[in-house]
Order: C-alpha cells, then sequence, then structure tokens
C-alpha cells in the first residue's frame, strides 16, 4: 500500500463514509476517526449547532483545523464529512498522505438514507433531494480530482463495499 497506509474515505452525504470507515477498519486493525464526530466531541455540540452558531464558513474552518490534525496519524481510516473537499488545502493534504477512497452514489439512494436524519444542515431545506442533486454537481469533479479509487455503495451491503475496498487497496491496483 502506498503512502503512509492511511485510507480516507470522501464522498456525498449518505454514502457511508462514517459506517464503512468504521468498520474497514476494524477488518484491517486501523484506527478509525471521523472529523464531524471529532469536532463534536471537541466543541461538546452537534454539527447542526455550529452550523446555526458560527455558519457554514465556521464549520469549515474547524473541519479545517481537525483535518490538519487527523491526517498525520498513521493506519489510520478517516471518515471524512462530504464537503471537506471544496478546501484546496484538504485536498492537497488528502492525496498528500493516504490513499483516498470516493465512496459514490445516487442523490436518490443518498436522500433515501438521509431523510430521517435531522443531523445534516444542509438538507434542512423544503427540497433536500434537490440541494443533493446540486452538491453533487458541484462536488463529484472535486472528489474524483483526489480519489486513488472509486467504489459504488448504490444498493449494496457495506460488507460488500468493505471488501471491495480492501480488495483494490491491496490488489497491484495501487
Ligand atoms: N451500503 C449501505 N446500505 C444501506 N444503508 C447504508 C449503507 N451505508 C450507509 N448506510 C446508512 O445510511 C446512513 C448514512 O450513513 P453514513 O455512514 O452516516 O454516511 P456518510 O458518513 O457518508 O454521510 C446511516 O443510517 C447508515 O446506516
Ligand atoms: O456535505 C457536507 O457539506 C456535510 C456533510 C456532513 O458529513 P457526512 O458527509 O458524513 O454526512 C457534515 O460534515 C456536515 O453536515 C456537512
Ligand atoms: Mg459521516
Amino acid at each position: 500500500m502506498i503512502r503512509a497506509q492511511n485510507i480516507f474515505l470522501v464522498g456525498p452525504m449518505g454514502a457511508g463514509k462514517s459506517t464503512i470507515g468504521r468498520q474497514l477498519a476494524e477488518v484491517l486493525s486501523y484506527e478509525f476517526k471521523d472529523s464531524d464526530q471529532e469536532i463534536q466531541r471537541r466543541t461538546g455540540v452537534d454539527i447542526p449547532t455550529i452550523f446555526e452558531f458560527e455558519g457554514e464558513a465556521g464549520f469549515r474552518d474547524r473541519e479545517r483545523q481537525i483535518l490538519e490534525e487527523l491526517i498525520q496519524g498513521e493506519r489510520i481510516v478517516l471518515a471524512t464529512g462530504g464537503g471537506a473537499v471544496l478546501r484546496p488545502e484538504n485536498r492537497q493534504d488528502l492525496t498528500a498522505r493516504g490513499v483516498v477512497v470516493y465512496l459514490h452514489c445516487s442523490p436518490e439512494q443518498q436522500y433515501a438514507r438521509t431523510a430521517r436524519d435531522r443531523s445534516r444542515p444542509l438538507l434542512d431545506t423544503s427540497d433536500p433531494l434537490l440541494r443533493l442533486r446540486e452538491l453533487m454537481a458541484e462536488r463529484d469533479p472535486l472528489y474524483r480530482q483526489v480519489a486513488d479509487l472509486v467504489v459504488s455503495t448504490e444498493r449494496r451491503g457495506t460488507a460488500s463495499v468493505v471488501k471491495e475496498i480492501r480488495r483494490r487497496i491491496e490488489s497491484a491496483e495501487l
């Protein structure tokens, strides 16, 4: 495996980064980190509260700080937030410090997985599916720009995704 053995998961909300990241870390005996969890742990408040008081810009500053720290690790699986790729310095760090895996799925599938969950302030809108489509149009090129691997999570179980990531990382593909 290349680049310090870290695995960084990027991709849109509901692609399964947090869920799959935890499982992948378990099977590889790597440490699991989730930048959103880390932000919540350190601030003592949830993501919607950060958006409410500091706006998206404030959240992005916190996300930048945490990522800068977490990418220094070794043998970590890191689940990033869906917007982490927006900052060029994050993109630079992710590609420099590990293997980047883009977990991909359709906005419809994202919607099905996130519709009943109020923890994502960007989806707190009258038409969350439209918002997911807009975000995908804006961010898909950024996810692809940083990705070493693109893995679909569309209509398949997490165990199968974990297996595919593991196989492709351990094969000569990288
Ligand atoms: N492959 C999958 N199949 C079905 N449900 C999934 C899958 N991956 C994730 N989920 C579910 O979708 C929701 C969002 O997953 P999560 O891991 O938080 O995504 P992300 O971190 O990319 O936003 C969770 O309820 C999770 O259990
Ligand atoms: O797409 C985004 O901009 C965001 C995705 C969320 O993480 P997940 O992708 O893990 O849901 C979280 O960081 C925040 O609500 C913003
Ligand atoms: Mg997540």
